[in-house]
């Protein structure tokens, strides 16, 4: 037996945390994710990412809701260079759910958790798989924008910097690969992948690795200069509002859509998962379910002294 005096077992989170105090929230969180995924598919992967991006900056805290207080100096991390491209339905999510939680249960759930109960929602609205949610986590007192640079992968990166960002955060090569199948779903800005079409490492070429039809696609939705910077182009060009496992064999096809997509098919370290998940369906959501998971109990907060529950998520209490 274990002594209670000596080893004092850290509470974990539990996917019946709120059973008592809050019973109904994941039907409540539910109902607004179904709304939105009707009214603004594009909420699917904006809530996604969203979770990703709050996980990777402090943990899974929120702290990604916060906004910056008007003539404060140090903006919040949604202000970060590397945030600007978050789709407000992302946001607008969750506040409508925190606003419907709230009714029910005041001040008693967390932004973080409710972001954490929509992601999983929208994975499964959109077709790929269910997992349950663990939950207890407290919002986080500290949102920075110059935390985010460091910690957020870019389309550029190379397959070495993406390991060692996703081991930083306690996530394997496995992990990194089933959750950037995430990519089958939701969309890119031209600048995220306009010099693989035209000058692919400074050498005033495309580059090698992209399929010429998806090229020639791309070249016309992304002129080399003076296009609309509003423009993207989807992830997975079979089926971008599905959440299947095209995305793998897309990659095998060269139709990865980013430079860090495209690698994963390519380097040694990473290839086999890809040829894993693309041939099969099942170890693909299985992989992907059990690393949502890991991903969003990264640097969980609780408790008061480094925690709180915010009742507006864009605000410290
Ligand atoms: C492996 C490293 C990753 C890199 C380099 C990366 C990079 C990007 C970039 C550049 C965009 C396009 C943003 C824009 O132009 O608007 C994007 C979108 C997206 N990312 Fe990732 N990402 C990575 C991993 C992930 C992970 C782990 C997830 C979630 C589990 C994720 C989910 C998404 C989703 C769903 C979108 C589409 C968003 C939308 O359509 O609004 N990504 N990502
Ligand atoms: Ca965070
Ligand atoms: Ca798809």
């Amino acid at each position: 037996m274990l002594s209670s005096k000596t080893t004092r077992i850290p509470r974990q989170l539990r996917v019946d945390y709120y059973a008592k105090s809050c019973p109904q929230v994941e039907q409540l969180v539910g109902s607004v994710t179904s709304q939105q995924f009707k009214q603004s598919p594009v909420s699917g992967p904006a809530t996604i990412r969203l979770l990703f991006h709050d996980c990777f900056v402090e943990g899974c805290d929120a702290s990604i809701l916060i906004a910056s207080k008007p003539g404060s100096k140090e903006l919040a991390e949604k202000d970060a260079e590397d945030n600007k491209d978050l789709r407000m339905e992302g946001f607008e999510t969750i506040r409508k759910a925190k606003e419907v939680v709230e009714k029910k249960c005041p001040t008693v759930v967390s932004c973080a958790d409710i972001l954490a109960i929509a992601a999983r929602d929208f994975v499964h609205l959109a077709g790929g798989p269910y997992y349950q949610v663990k939950k207890g986590r407290w919002d986080g007192k500290i949102s920075m924008a110059s935390r985010v640079g460091s910690n957020i992968p870019r389309a550029n990166s190379t397959v070495d910097e993406l390991i060692k960002i996703f081991n930083s955060k306690g996530l394997t090569i496995q992990d990194m690969v089933a959750l950037s199948g995430a990519h089958t779903i939701g969309f890119a800005h031209c600048k995220n992948f306009l010099t693989r079409l035209y000058n692919y490492r400074g050498k005033g070429q495309p580059d090698p690795d992209m399929n010429p039809k998806l090229l020639k696609a791309l070249r016309m939705y992304c002129p080399n200069f003076g296009g609309n910077t509003d423009i993207v182009a989807p992830f997975d060009a079979t089926t971008p509002f599905i959440f299947d496992h095209a995305y793998y064999g897309n990659l095998q096809n060269k139709m990865g859509l980013l430079a860090s997509d495209q690698a994963l098919a390519l380097d040694p370290r990473t290839k086999s998962l890809v040829q894993d998940f693309a041939k099969d369906k099942q170890k693909f959501f299985q992989a992907f379910a059990s690393a949502m998971d890991k991903m969003s109990l990264v640097k969980v907060v609780r408790g008061k002294k480094h925690g709180e529950r915010r009742r507006d998520c864009s605000m410290h209490m």
